[in-house]
């Protein structure tokens, strides 16, 4: 059997924002972000995932149809819950839409999405997304309480952010990082008993990404901004390579 059809095989979406955001610092078309997916396609990546940002900082509208016509990768478009993401969304119909919290004058998405506290604004993009077959998912804190909004909003997957994780790692704070890896763990475990795939991302490096991908309930790792950076240093085949045998190694 070959890696890719693996029963459980933990899947590895490759984020290419920050290829855009090179691109965008001239001004010009290179490097394209297209190039970089045909390179995830071509190393075993299993998706794409590109954040349509309001302010089109980095992925750009026209960026979304070209991924899609380049390369069969399933394409995850994160949104922020706007009318104008969810028009754009149903035109490209990507295989899945996650909903990020979003700011306009944030560096990077700070948190998660407060689903528990948005219920009634979130609940018609959620549906429409199911609706159209597009698979929706919720980029949201490891909380019981936004995971049981998870789960009324009838949202068939959730993406945890790893960011509080991340922090910690960098920051060398053991305790910090064992309880966030412990609620980390603990709601992937939870989201599966309800019927929720949980995904997780944001921050992950060759340095943190194993404990993250060795919780058994995982499905999908979505990892950009440190592939994109190591990706200067040895090449994007090389980067998304070595994180793939990281997670392999992970899950044993
Ligand atoms: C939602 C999320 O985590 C990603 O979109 C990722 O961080 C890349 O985009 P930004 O760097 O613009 O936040
Ligand atoms: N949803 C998280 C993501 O797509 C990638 O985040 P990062 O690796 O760029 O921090």
């Amino acid at each position: 059997m070959t890696d890719r059809l693996r029963p459980h095989r933990l899947r590895l979406g490759v984020n290419i924002d920050h290829v855009a955001t090179v691109r965008n610092a001239r001004g010009g078309d290179h490097p394209d972000p297209v190039r970089a997916a045909e390179i995830v396609a071509s190393v075993g990546g299993d998706g794409i995932t590109a954040h349509l940002r309001e302010d089109r900082r980095h992925i750009r509208d026209a960026d979304l149809r070209r991924i899609q016509d380049a390369t069969d990768l399933p394409l995850n478009l994160e949104m922020a819950a706007t009318e104008e993401m969810l028009e754009i969304a149903l035109r490209h119909s990507p295989h899945a839409a996650c909903i990020v919290p979003e700011k306009r004058e944030e560096r990077t998405t700070e948190g998660g999405l407060d689903a528990a506290g948005q219920h009634n604004h979130l609940a018609p993009f959620v549906a429409r997304l199911n609706d159209a077959g597009i698979r929706t998912s919720l980029f949201i804190e490891a909380s019981e309480r936004q995971l049981d909004a998870a789960h009324r909003l009838g949202a068939p997957v959730v993406e945890f952010h790893t960011g509080e994780y991340a922090h910690a790692f960098l920051d060398g704070d053991s305790e910090k990082l064992a309880s966030e890896l412990k609620r980390i763990t603990d709601m992937a475990a939870l989201a599966a008993k309800n019927g929720i795939e949980p995904h997780a991302g944001h921050g992950l490096t060759y340095e943190n990404v194993q404990p993250i991908a060795a919780i058994p309930q995982i499905a999908e790792l979505n990892i950009g901004h440190y592939l994109v950076g190591e990706a200067i240093f040895v090449g994007l085949e090389e980067s998304v390579r070595k994180m793939r045998d990281l997670m392999d190694e992970a899950r044993g």
